[in-house]
């Protein structure tokens, strides 16, 4: 699929902008501050309803004003779509499709991208947190509805913490707590669900990740992605205390037996914490590079490497296995970190691509097979588009 124009309305730095796309590569420049990440962000957030710099969507908002919109025009095999969000500062945020209404949820229905950008760097060295909402997000781009399994999973978790909390505070006993047991059938339940797409998922992403890091890095180097499901662990630490091998893989143990027994052994642990311990909400999935944790021992180059592989295996697995064909590959400020073989790499292993979108503060960063189309930019408004 590919973007044929982009409007913007109180975007960020964007009072209003109308955007020409071309198919293929569209480089976007200028200085820095102007706007460039705020356009591709535009795009990154009406595909995941996320950006990749901020958590909160008032942020994105234009300052002093009171709503953002996003609209782009879309073309997939043939059919013209228009896809809509208002980001309002005061109200639920609505999207719509060829101007009907649509839950915003269903946006990646209709519109799929993959955005890579330095802060990626963190996906290697940052906290659990920030993988699992790598894994979440690229299942939710697959299928939508886990929107709602993992909505209706942190709901059951918050309200799971607020009576353990609550019953340590009055120091109800255990066996008084009967509705602690509903609660968990129902974290079980829904915890099972993502954990098993967790792991399909991070198996059907493996082989893409060591082509796409041979392609980005040249080098013979085997990234591997083993998840780390604090099920597990807490099942294995009971027979076995050092819980190493345990925490690694289903071991062919279903996610919801495991998720039961954990639970069951740390029930007490969690009484005296007044919180849910074990649960996909604290799992982690380690990357690994040459049998060696990526987190503390992969080089910068390496690192970078490896958020960028994991990217396009992303990428790779949108295209061959949605409806929504190949995202729209968005690439911002990249190239300015790479060497002049690696932006050479990258420029191949993007170009199959049927839409690629790049930032650059200095145009000859780019390999010149992508700036084919150019726009330049400056402070908020296109300024000058123009086709090689
Ligand atoms: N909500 C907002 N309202 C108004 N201006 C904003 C808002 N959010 C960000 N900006 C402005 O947008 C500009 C940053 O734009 P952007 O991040 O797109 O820069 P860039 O062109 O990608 O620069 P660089 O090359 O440094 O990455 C800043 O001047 C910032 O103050």
């Amino acid at each position: 699929m590919r973007v044929t124009h982009l409007s913007l309305t109180d975007f960020r730095n964007y009072r209003t902008a109308e955007v020409p796309f071309a198919a293929g590569a569209n480089l976007f420049v200028g200085r820095n501050g102007q706007g460039k990440t705020n356009l591709v962000e535009s795009l990154g957030y009406l595909s995941t309803l996320g950006s990749h710099r901020v958590s909160s969507d008032q942020a994105m908002i234009r300052k002093d004003a009171d709503a953002a919109i996003v609209r782009a025009r879309i073309r997939h095999d043939g059919r013209e779509l228009l896809v809509e969000v208002q980001l309002n500062r005061s109200s639920p945020n609505r999207a719509q499709v060829n101007r009907a209404a649509i839950k915003p949820r269903e946006l990646p229905r209709y519109f799929s991208s993959v955005l890579f950008a330095p802060e990626d760097l963190a996906l290697v060295r940052g906290e659990p947190g920030i993988r699992r909402r790598f894994l979440d997000q690229l299942l939710i781009q697959q299928n939508p509805r886990f929107a709602g399994v993992i909505g209706d999973y942190e709901r059951v978790l918050k309200q799971r913490n607020t009576l353990l909390k609550s019953a340590r505070a009055s120091r109800v006993r255990e066996d008084q707590l009967g509705t602690l047991d509903i609660w968990d059938e129902r974290l079980i339940q829904l915890g099972s669900e993502l954990m098993d797409a967790r792991l399909d998922l991070v198996a059907r992403l493996s082989d893409p990740l060591v082509a796409a890091y041979r392609s980005v890095a040249g080098d013979d180097h085997h990234p591997r992605l083993l998840p780390q499901l604090t099920v597990f662990g807490a099942h294995v630490e009971d027979e076995d205390d050092s819980g190493e091998e345990s925490v690694t893989g289903s071991a062919g143990v279903a996610t919801t037996e495991a998720f039961r027994r954990a639970l069951a052994n740390v029930r007490r642990k969690e009484l005296e914490r007044g919180l849910t311990l074990v649960g996909p909400h604290r799992d982690d999935v380690l990357f690994e590079l040459n049998g060696l944790p990526a987190k503390g021992y992969a080089s910068h180059g390496e690192s970078w490497s490896f958020a960028l592989a994991l990217k396009l295996a992303s990428a790779e697995l949108l295209r061959r296995e949605s409806t929504t064909g190949d995202p729209v590959l968005i690439l911002d400020d990249v190239f300015a970190e790479l060497d002049q073989a690696r932006r050479r790499m990258l420029a191949t292993a993007v170009s199959g691509y049927e839409q690629v979108l790049i930032t650059a503060a200095v145009y000859d960063d780019v390999p010149d097979e992508l700036t084919a189309h150019t726009v330049r930019i400056e402070a908020g408004a296109i300024v000058e588009a123009t086709d090689a």
